[in-house]
């Protein structure tokens, strides 16, 4: 079994107190010892060593809501509402989608993720089939659904679609990719059609993954329709008997914070693609305070405008505190936990990543702390929070196999992506602007 130690760094295990000078030993894919260098056990002399000496250590972020392959989109379609910048512009670009445009997008983003630390992600997209293919490729972790829109005779198709992907790629790329299933949203898909797919996922034994409540013109919508708001609605319908990812969580009542404490859900908070498409702000101090699971997310890259963890944990926390008038209303190590922690108890993975602890699987990030924006180094979990950048991560192990190091990617040829993308965008859009850079 391959053995891999890490020493010197300072470890932030998430949930336990800061080590200072730490060492991180991984057997295959787990973790088998997270503590002071000094008490490390013996028997590592002939193992790959990584000398961390002004690193800190953490587990790999999670992005609990995203569409990678929406990186195709990136800066195509801004400053717009959601439903226009979805009915106007996204839209009628995915119709046009093939499924090998879907997987270079994709690998663009598996690039960016696994640059800026994010060892996790949770995706929904179409020919998911071709998303899987991606994650097992760049080593990544990832809990993947097919996007279910239930309208016209396309619902069937994409169901089954959907049921395939979580028959055919559950516990695939060595355990790293889990599945549910993905109805969009209350506003595409019918009461019937939500109820159907919520059976299909209770006898697949596995979760949904739904955007919920994320616009006003939404909770209008859903109310004028069905006579409750998003989250009620789908209550009573009966989708929270499986474990539900919601994304947003924008507009919600009292009650509803509680209805989603009460079932559990993991709520993937979105702030940069909520403020960016002037969604609003979503209410994470009273979710929490609630119990609620509560998770970050970029959203897609062509609402955000990118799959940076660190400035959206950054904006998670500001907003908390501005919205609120209370500095302390999501302070540095509790965002730290939402982006880590509490992203792997959104998507059911807590008893495996989240955290560095022995007994879970090796996904560890090491981040340089040799920048001026790192100095003096008085708070190591506020640094991270506050000040940390993508550009700062140093290395990326996943399941105990190092996808980047030192900065340099192992698993992906980031030249090669950049052309796919940039004359797959070119031909989608027969705007020659995309091949110029
Ligand atoms: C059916 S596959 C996923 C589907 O969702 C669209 N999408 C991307 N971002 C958002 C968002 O913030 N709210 C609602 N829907 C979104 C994406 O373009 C795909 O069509
Ligand atoms: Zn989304």
């Amino acid at each position: 079994m391959a053995k891999l130690l890490i020493k010197g760094c300072i470890i932030v295990p998430v949930n336990g107190p800061v080590i200072e000078r730490g060492a991180i030993a991984i057997e295959g894919d787990y973790l088998t010892y997270v503590g002071p260098q000094e008490t490390l056990p013996p028997g590592w002399e002939g193992a790959e060593l990584i000398e961390a000496q002004g690193m800190v250590a953490l587990p790999g972020l999670v992005n609990s809501h995203t569409h990678a392959a929406m990186t195709l989109f990136r800066g195509y379609a801004d400053d717009l509402p959601l439903r226009q910048w979805l009915e106007d512009k996204i839209w009628p670009l995915e119709g046009k989608l093939k499924k090998e445009d879907i997987y270079w997008g994709t690998m663009l983003a598996l690039a960016e993720m696994i640059r800026s630390g994010t060892t996790t992600f949770a995706d929904m997209y179409f020919h998911m089939e071709v998303v899987a293919q991606g994650v097992v490729e760049a080593g990544l972790r990832a809990c993947l659904c097919q996007g279910l829109i239930g309208v016209q005779d396309i619902a069937g198709l994409r169901l089954r679609a959907g049921e395939s992907l979580v028959r055919e790629w559950q516990g695939a790329g060595e355990g790293r990719i889990t599945t549910m299933l993905g109805p969009h949203a209350p506003y595409t898909c019918s009461p019937e059609y939500l109820v159907k797919v919520a059976d299909r996922a209770a006898k697949l034994g596995v979760g949904l993954h739904i955007h919920l409540a994320e616009t006003r013109q939404e909770v209008e919508e859903i109310k004028n329709k069905y006579g409750l708001p998003p989250v009620a609605h789908v209550a009573k319908l009966g989708l929270f008997k499986v474990p539900t990812l919601a994304a947003h969580c924008v507009h919600l009542t009292e009650e509803e914070i509680h209805i989603l404490a009460e079932n559990k859900v993991g709520v993937a908070h979105c702030p940069e693609s909520n403020l960016k498409l002037a969604s609003g702000i979503a209410p994470v101090p009273a979710m929490l305070k609630a119990g609620v699971r509560v998770a970050i997310g970029t959203d897609g890259a062509a609402s955000n405008n990118n799959l940076d963890m660190w400035e959206e944990t950054r904006t998670a926390a500001l907003l908390a505190k501005g919205v609120t008038g209370d500095p302390t209303a999501l302070k540095a190590s509790e965002a730290l936990t939402l982006a880590t922690l509490g992203g792997a108890r959104a998507l059911g993975l807590e008893k495996e990543i989240g955290s560095l602890e022995p007994g879970k699987k090796a996904d560890v990030i090491l981040v340089r702390t040799s920048g001026p924006h790192w100095r003096p180094l008085n708070d190591v979990v506020a640094h991270l929070v506050y000040s940390a950048r993508a550009e700062d991560v140093d290395t990326v192990i996943v399941n105990g196999r190092v996808l980047m190091n030192r900065g340099e990617l192992k698993t992906l040829d980031l030249e090669r992506i950049y052309t796919e993308v940039n004359r797959r965008m070119a031909d989608l859009t027969g705007s020659p602007r995309f091949l110029k850079v």
